[in-house]
């Protein structure tokens, strides 16, 4: 279902093969993500200036925020090879040795989703990460013993939308842990910007500006929404976007002015009307979708609960009276008090 949403955060094909073409390169292209940016530029400087590996890096947030950006970022801006994978792919012990032992100095091995190694893997990335050393077992049966080999330094990213899953001992073994926000309506602005001129799309300022408002806070969806306008544009109004037209293709894709679509408008409706406004366990709420519970937490969620449509409670999901009005009800009276206080936050 969600495959099809317009504004969905996670990777389309379409959205892979373009963002190749306007992913950006270097820090100084890195839009938004101030304080990462700040930081990650003074590490980078003083593991240069040392000659030594960056620290491992954690970069955690939701689908689409630009955490595999940044780590091509990263790779670039201290000028060595990046190595990708990601956790579901590395299946057994060995496949991980023989990525590590491949790495040149200083080079930056990527592991995405890194939530999902195998307990086994992980157990091979602890030394990996604190010595640069690993223990590989050599033969079978009686005969196994196991060796030690020695590793080149190198920097371990790991990537995840979920930090509450990472074990303990493995993120404990990150020097450097970097959260991924939402981005403002301007930062966003800067990104669609920059994403028409590289891709020669005829795009006005504020026509820029009303895409952004709609994009959830993300940078891909900032994007899938300006292709689509230009498709707009193109065909009903000669291949220039200003306002009006951002306006007029967002109706069309039924994007509303929050950047919601229907299966938003679904949720906050079902929570409304079917659960009394809640609170309502998350379990019940995908099975009504007809979503998986972890798509419903990672990628519907996230952004209605930044942006106080939705609330997170200890007994589940709650609408606020922002959800109430956004879809036009009157807000539900309580006498609880029940609301943003009982709020577990993002992850
Ligand atoms: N800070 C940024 N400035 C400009 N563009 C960005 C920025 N961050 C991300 N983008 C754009 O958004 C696209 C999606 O980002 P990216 O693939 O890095 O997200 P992600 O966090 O890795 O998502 P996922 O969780 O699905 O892996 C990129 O191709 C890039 O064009
Ligand atoms: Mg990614």
């Amino acid at each position: 279902m969600s495959e099809d949403r317009i504004i969905a955060a996670d990777a389309t094909h379409e959205d892979e093969a373009v963002e190749a073409s306007i992913r950006p390169k270097r820090l100084d292209d890195y839009l938004g993500q101030r304080p990462v940016r700040e930081q990650l530029s003074i590490y980078i400087e003083a593991a240069k200036q040392r000659a030594e590996a960056l620290d491992h890096v954690l970069i955690f947030g939701p689908p689409g925020l630009g955490k595999t950006t940044l780590s091509h970022v990263i790779a670039n801006e201290l000028g060595v090879s990046l190595r990708v994978t990601s956790g579901p792919v590395i299946e057994k012990a060995g496949d991980l040795a023989a990525l590590l032992t491949n790495l040149q100095p200083h080079d930056v091995l990527f592991i995405d989703e890194i939530h999902r190694l195998s307990p086994v893997v992980e157990e091979v990335l602890y030394p990996a990460m604190e010595d640069f050393q690993i223990d590989i077992m050599i033969g079978e049966g009686p005969a196994a013993r196991s060796i030690k080999l020695d590793l080149p330094p190198f920097t371990l990213i790991g990537a995840t939308t979920r930090a509450g899953l990472l074990t303990a001992p493995l993120r404990d073994r990150f020097g450097i842990v970097q959260r991924l926000e939402f981005y403002s309506t301007e930062e966003l602005t800067r990104i669609v910007r920059r994403s028409a001129k590289i891709l020669g799309i005829d795009c006005a300022a504020e026509g820029a500006g009303e895409i952004a408002k709609r994009s959830r806070g993300t940078p891909r969806i900032a994007n899938r929404l300006l292709r689509r306008v230009r498709d707009y544009a193109q065909v009903r109004a000669g291949g220039h976007i200003d306002p009006e037209v951002a306006h007029a293709a967002m109706q069309m894709l039924r994007v509303d002015p929050e950047g919601f679509d229907d299966l938003d408008r679904r949720l906050l409706n079902l929570i409304i009307e079917n659960f009394d406004g809640g609170p309502v366990g998350v379990d019940s709420l995908a099975a009504a979708l007809s979503e998986e519970r972890g798509t419903l937490e990672d990628v519907i969620e996230p952004y209605l609960i930044q942006q106080g449509f939705l609330v997170r409670t200890a007994r589940g999901r709650m609408a606020s009276h922002k959800a109430y009005r956004h879809l036009g009800l009157a807000p539900k009276v309580r006498d609880s008090g029940l609301g943003i206080g009982d709020s577990e936050g993002l992850f």
